[in-house]
């Protein structure tokens, strides 16, 4: 399966989080690759990366990065590829927000798709979902899963208009 998706992340300390995203596309049938490469760290790495990407046959780029996260604006700012960025939670971060705010508040020109604090399911659900604009495979699991979650949601209802809240909350 080509690897149609990369995600990085700024450190291993993230891995817990952004392999949500990995599961997220091996069950919508995604290939991807991923690795660890930090904007702070690692910068020649990063910029090799993001200017590789495409070449790789990288489509979609899943960057996530706690604290002072400049990894995913600094990706989009050597690709064109799309970048979805995930803001994560890290050990001495400010309940978060340093995180989200420095992937959200990107200047005009170079935007970063940027999904909740620790998102990265989405993460990968969105990137399945742009993936699947132009493969028609991904665009068919795409709608099974949406038919998956519609179907489990009416199965939650059924039972507690059934059975009732309480009974349903025992289960
Ligand atoms: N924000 C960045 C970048 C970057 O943006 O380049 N590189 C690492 N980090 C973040 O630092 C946090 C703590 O990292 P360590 O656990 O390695 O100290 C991680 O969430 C990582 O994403």
């Amino acid at each position: 399966m080509s690897k149609q998706v990369g995600i990085i992340m700024g450190s291993k300390s993230d891995l817990p989080i952004m392999s949500e995203a990995a599961k997220a596309l091996e069950e919508l049938g995604v290939g991807y690759e991923l690795t660890i490469v930090s904007a702070h760290r690692t910068p020649h790495k990063m910029i090799d990366y993001a200017e590789s990407a495409r070449q790789r046959g990288v489509k979609v780029i899943i960057a996530g990065a706690g604290g002072a996260a400049h990894l995913p604006g600094m990706v989009a700012s050597l690709t064109s590829l799309p970048v979805i960025g995930v803001p994560i939670k890290s050990s001495n971060s400010i309940d978060g927000w340093d995180s989200i705010l420095s992937i959200l508040q990107m200047p005009a020109g170079i935007p970063v798709a940027t999904v909740a604090l620790n998102g990265s399911k989405n993460a990968g659900i969105l990137a399945a979902s742009i993936i699947g604009a132009f493969d028609p495979k991904v665009a068919e699991n795409m709608e099974t899963f949406k038919k998956e979650l519609k179907a489990k949601v009416e199965e939650n209802a059924r039972d507690v208009e059934i059975k009732g809240w309480k009974d349903t909350l025992d289960d």
